[in-house]
């Protein structure tokens, strides 16, 4: 491989896939910082969250989208929006495709939008999960993967095996324009406080309601103030909303006991992200069709 010390690469790169695919794993390994939110339950990534790799010849900006999916609702078709959206600012796209899943319309149905949109954008199929199956497996669907779209290169790799990470990010680089860093060597987000902390109290709020709730689950930081003469305890106030009586009671549990346990697995995230101790007030509201309506979307951060 050729490289010249003196050209410096950046600019954006996102991660496209079905549900679980491996996405934010990926970011997050890269970018070796936890900063978009991870959860074996498929689609918890909402928000574009930056994630920035940052290497002496190159600073990789990662935007991590939510998965495209058949709209259903108003917030599918602007949770779609932004994935196109981001699609056609990045620089280049990684297509991931998990290595124990059969490629199915899903995919097929990424492939086709992506087909569409990015005419102009390089897209790397990843093949993620790699140490998942055996090496023929792997190549098995490197083959099926070739079949859906036109690819700059195809790339196995495995995070949890260390594999081929670094291969991943050369290819990804590769796509880059020559230019300096365009954010500050430290930084590795750039959303705003309030963003992650409620994605990391949806996140603990979804935690054992399996496939009840996610969709129909957002929270709203109301108010972060530091106490007054304890100005080491930051006070977050924020609420949960559910779309009807029933979630609401999922969300409360027995006696508000599974509320007790929420606020306690996000205090612990939370305190982590900020460095500092905080006291969370939950509650938790009912917004009737809040996907449906324009109004409190806008008001939920969509
Ligand atoms: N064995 C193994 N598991 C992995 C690897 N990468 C991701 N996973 C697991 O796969 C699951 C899904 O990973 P995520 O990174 O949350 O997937 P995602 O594509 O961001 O999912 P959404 O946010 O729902 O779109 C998690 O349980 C990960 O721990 C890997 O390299 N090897």
């Amino acid at each position: 491989m050729t490289s010249s010390n003196e050209t410096h690469r950046s600019g954006f790169a996102c991660f496209v896939g079905r549900p679980n695919a491996g996405k934010s794993t990926l970011t997050n390994a890269l970018v070796g910082s936890k900063v978009a939110i991870t959860s074996s339950k498929p689609q918890t990534t909402r928000h574009a969250i930056r994630g920035i790799m940052n290497r002496p010849d190159a600073q990789l900006i990662i935007v991590d989208t939510p998965g495209l999916h058949r709209p259903r609702t108003l917030l599918g078709e602007r949770l779609n929006d932004l994935v196109y959206e981001t699609w056609s600012e990045v620089d280049v796209v990684g297509f991931c495709v998990p290595a124990d899943e059969k490629i199915g319309p899903g995919d097929r149905y990424i492939a086709e939008e992506l087909a569409k949109i990015t005419q102009h954008t390089p897209v790397v199929g990843i093949v993620t999960k790699a140490d998942r199956v055996g090496s023929e497996r792997v190549a098995e669907q490197l083959l099926a993967l070739q079949e859906l779209m036109e690819f700059t290169d195809l790339v196995p790799v495995s995070v949890s095996g260390d594999y081929q990470m670094d291969v991943v990010s050369d290819l990804l680089v590769r796509q880059l324009p020559e230019g300096p860093q365009l954010y500050p060597g430290g930084e590795i987000t750039d959303e705003p406080e309030s963003t992650l902390i409620a994605e990391l109290i949806r996140e603990a709020a979804l935690e054992g309601v399996r496939d009840e709730l996610p969709h129909s689950l957002a929270v709203l930081i109301e108010e972060m103030v530091p106490r007054e003469e304890r100005e080491d305890i930051l006070d977050v106030y924020a609420v949960i909303y559910v779309e009807r009586e029933s979630q609401k009671a999922i969300v409360i549990g027995k006696g508000g006991q599974r509320l007790k346990d929420v606020g306690t697995q996000a205090r612990k995230h939370i305190q982590a992200l900020l460095g500092s101790r905080i006291h969370l007030d939950l509650h938790v509201k009912v917004a009737k069709d809040w996907q449906r309506d324009p109004k409190q979307l806008r008001r939920l951060g969509f």
